[in-house]
């Protein structure tokens, strides 16, 4: 259950940090330290550890026994950083250029020691400030095709596939998800925070049955259908990135779950920056070019991911139905089906549910924001909804900009 702590947990401080680090001889000199909590997300702490003399550098991420961002009335499983130690460390057996390497982990303290990735940034920051990362579509489709790909029955046996279901077991973190992306948004929930001129929008929202029906088909996928490790939470803001580096940070939320909830998550958060750009982009032409460079994204990662997952699929697909006509098409019409559903989800609770995106929230012009929410409700429902009839990815592009400009 949340909230209990193992023994001898007790959060750390920018004092007691270097009592983790010491012991991994990574530094000169530990008396010589600097120590900050730079920690932005919604849950735990993240210490950054420099030495001046060497220019040496480490990451302490702790979790804490309950939500950062809501305090310690909402008890949460320390667990968390088990889990998320163990997901980087999975990842890293596939793509080891694509995740920070992780040092050490204390089950204890429920801490992960990594690498400082501070010369990347995080590429929500980046996408608001309308920079291109040429790589990005490449870096994320092969994270994808390869985490996804290596921890499903596709390629496990059956035995390891549920022995690796065990390991990954996140109810609480589930939970969140569960409540926060699946059920909270669509129904008059105290979590819900959305702006009182967004009331007949919302209204709107809640009414439409057909909306709710096809959202609860989603949510049941999330809850039963153990497909792979997916990792959970990818959202642009559990990526790092440079021109030429992508590395995925933070998969707390990792569980054995359906394939296409981590390409939805990706491409809902493209998809607000897009919107974001009405008010980011003031230049008509720049705006353009980047809001073309983002939908090339999209594109690009689900070709390049399709590419690559079949190519794995066809060399080390283990299961003797991988050889049948047909099954392989059958797989990827679902997955695209599933994924814009899971994108409309993620839409519409980032523009209205408890955890917002900065892409919109940033916008100082509270008629532009109002504006643009408006618009990613509609956006979020009309995935949901027509995602059945959404059946190449290029649908998915023109349904983003035809939503945007209407
Ligand atoms: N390996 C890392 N290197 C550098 N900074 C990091 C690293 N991991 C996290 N951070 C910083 O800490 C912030 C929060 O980290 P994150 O893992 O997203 O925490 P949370 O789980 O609380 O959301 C990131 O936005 C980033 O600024
Ligand atoms: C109370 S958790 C809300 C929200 O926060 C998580 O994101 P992050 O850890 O990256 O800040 C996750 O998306 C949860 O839904």
């Amino acid at each position: 259950m949340g909230g209990h702590a193992n023994a001898g947990y007790h959060p750390l401080t920018t004092e007691t940090v270097v009592q983790v680090v010491a012991p991994l001889n990574h530094f000169a000199d530990v008396n010589q330290l600097e120590i900050k909590e730079i920690g932005d997300g919604n849950l735990n702490y993240v210490f950054h550890v420099v030495e001046p003399a060497t220019g040496k550098s480490l990451i302490v991420k702790q979790a804490l026994p309950y939500a950062k961002v809501v305090g310690e009335s909402w008890p949460l499983t320390l667990d968390r950083a088990r889990i998320e130690s163990e997901a980087l460390r999975r990842a890293a057996e596939y793509v080891p250029a694509l995740v920070p390497k992780v040092h050490h982990t204390d089950e204890r303290l429920a801490c992960t020691v990594m690498e400082d990735l501070s010369d990347h940034v995080i590429l929500r920051k980046g996408l608001i400030q309308g920079q291109v990362y040429p790589k990005l579509a490449e870096h994320i489709a092969t994270f994808l095709a390869q985490t996804l790909f290596h921890t499903s029955d596709f390629f496990l046996s059956p035995m390891d596939k549920k022995e690796q279901v065990r390991a990954f077991i996140n109810p609480e973190l589930c939970k969140i998800t569960e409540d926060l992306v699946f059920t909270d948004p669509f129904f008059n929930h105290e979590t819900n925070d959305f702006p009182e001129a967004l009331q007949s929008s919302v209204d709107a929202l809640w009414n439409d049955l057909e909306l709710k029906r096809e959202t609860a088909k989603l949510k049941h996928a999330f809850l039963t259908r153990a497909e792979a490790l997916v990792h959970g939470d990818l959202h642009t803001g559990s990526i790092f990135v440079t021109t030429d580096s992508t590395k995925v940070i933070d998969p707390e939320f990792a569980y054995y779950g359906p394939i296409a909830f981590d390409i939805g998550q990706f491409f809902a958060n493209l998809a607000l920056n897009y919107l974001s750009h009405f008010h980011h982009s003031p230049d008509p032409q720049q705006r353009r070019t980047f809001q073309k460079y983002l939908l090339e994204v999209i594109e690009e990662t689900w070709a390049q991911f399709k590419e690559q997952f079949t190519q794995l699929w066809q060399t080390k697909g283990q299961d003797v139905y991988m050889r049948v006509a047909g099954v392989e098409d059958d797989f990827f019409e679902r997955l695209l089906e599933d994924t814009i559903g899971f994108a409309g989800c993620e839409v519409i609770r980032r523009t209205i549910g408890l955890a917002h995106v900065a892409d919109l929230d940033s916008i100082s012009d509270e008629e532009t924001q109002l504006r643009l929410k408006d618009k990613a409700l509609i956006l979020g429902s009309v995935l949901i909804k027509q995602r059945r009839q959404l059946t190449r990815i290029t649908h998915l592009s023109e349904t983003i900009r035809g939503v945007a400009h209407a």
